[in-house]
C-alpha cells in the first residue's frame, strides 16, 4: 500500500495547525516533518517545541525526520514531543546502531536516511533493526528541488535487500516526487512518498494528494 507523506517544510507556518489539519483531512498518511540544524544541512526549521504544538493537530503518524549533527542528543526531546517516527541520517552520526538503539528505547519507530551521495552498503549490516529507510532523492537542506534520477538504483538494491532478507521496514523516498516521479519510485520498490511543495504549492491539498497516489499506483 502506497502512503503519502506531506511535508510541511513547503507549508505556511503562520497556519501551520490549519495546514495539517488540511493535508490530513485531504487523505495524507503520514505527516512528514523536516528538523534542519543549519550545520547538517545549510538551512534551520523546528524544534521538539513545535513538533509538540503540531502533534494535537492530526491522529496522523509525526515522520520526524532529523537533519541535524549529533542527533543522539535530541532523540528524547522529539519522542516525548509526539514523534512517531524518527529518522536520523546515517551521515550525522559515528555510531549509527547505537542511535537506532537510542530511537528504539524512547518507544518510536527508526528510521536512517541516506544522501544521494551515500552508498546503500553502508547500512546494510542494520537493516535488520529498521523500521524504515529514506533515501534522499535530492541533496537534504531544501523544498522545491528537482528529483535525482540515480537514486532509483538505490531504491532497487534496499527493495532486493528487503526480499532477501525477509525484512519489513518501509522504503520512503523524499525529493522532488510528484506525479511525475511517483511511478517511478514505486516500481524500484518504494511504498512512502514524501511531497512538499508537489502537495503545499497546490490549492487543492486533496486532489494533490490524490494525484500522486494514483499516478504511483499506475505501476502495480
Ligand atoms: O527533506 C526535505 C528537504 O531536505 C524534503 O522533505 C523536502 O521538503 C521535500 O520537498 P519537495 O522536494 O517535495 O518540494
Amino acid at each position: 500500500m502506497i502512503k503519502i507523506a506531506p511535508s510541511i517544510l513547503s507549508a505556511d507556518f503562520s497556519i501551520l495547525g490549519a495546514e495539517i489539519e488540511d493535508v490530513d483531512k485531504g487523505g495524507a498518511d503520514y505527516i512528514h516533518v523536516d528538523v534542519m540544524d543549519g550545520k547538517f544541512v545549510p538551512n534551520i526549521t523546528i524544534g521538539p517545541l513545535i513538533v509538540e504544538a503540531i502533534k494535537p493537530k492530526t491522529s496522523l503518524p509525526l515522520d520526524v525526520h532529523l537533519m541535524i549533527e549529533n542527533p543522539d542528543n535530541y532523540i528524547q526531546a522529539f519522542a516525548k514531543a509526539g514523534a512517531s517516527i524518527i529518522t536520523v541520517h546515517q551521515e550525522a552520526t559515528v555510531h549509527l546502531h547505537r542511535t537506532i538503539q537510542l530511537i528504539k528505547v524512547a518507544g518510536v519507530k527508526a528510521g536512517v536516511a541516506l544522501n544521494p551521495a551515500t552508498p546503500v552498503e553502508m547500512i546494510r549490516d542494520i537493516l535488520g533493526d529498521l523500521d524504515l529507510v529514506l533515501i534522499m532523492t535530492v541533496n537534504p537542506g531544501f523544498g522545491g528541488q528537482s528529483f535525482i534520477p540515480q537514486t532509483i538504483e538505490k531504491i532497487k538494491q534496499v527493495a532486493k535487500w528487503r526480499e532477501q532478507y525477509n525484512l519489513s521496514f518501509e522504503i520512503e523516498v523524499d525529493g522532488g516526487v510528484n506525479g511525475s516521479t511517483a511511478k517511478e519510485c514505486v516500481e524500484a520498490g518504494a511504498e512512502v512518498l514524501v511531497a512538499g511543495s508537489a502537495v503545499y504549492n497546490q490549492t487543492d491539498r486533496k486532489k494533490a494528494i490524490s494525484d500522486i497516489r494514483t499516478a504511483a499506483e499506475q505501476s502495480e
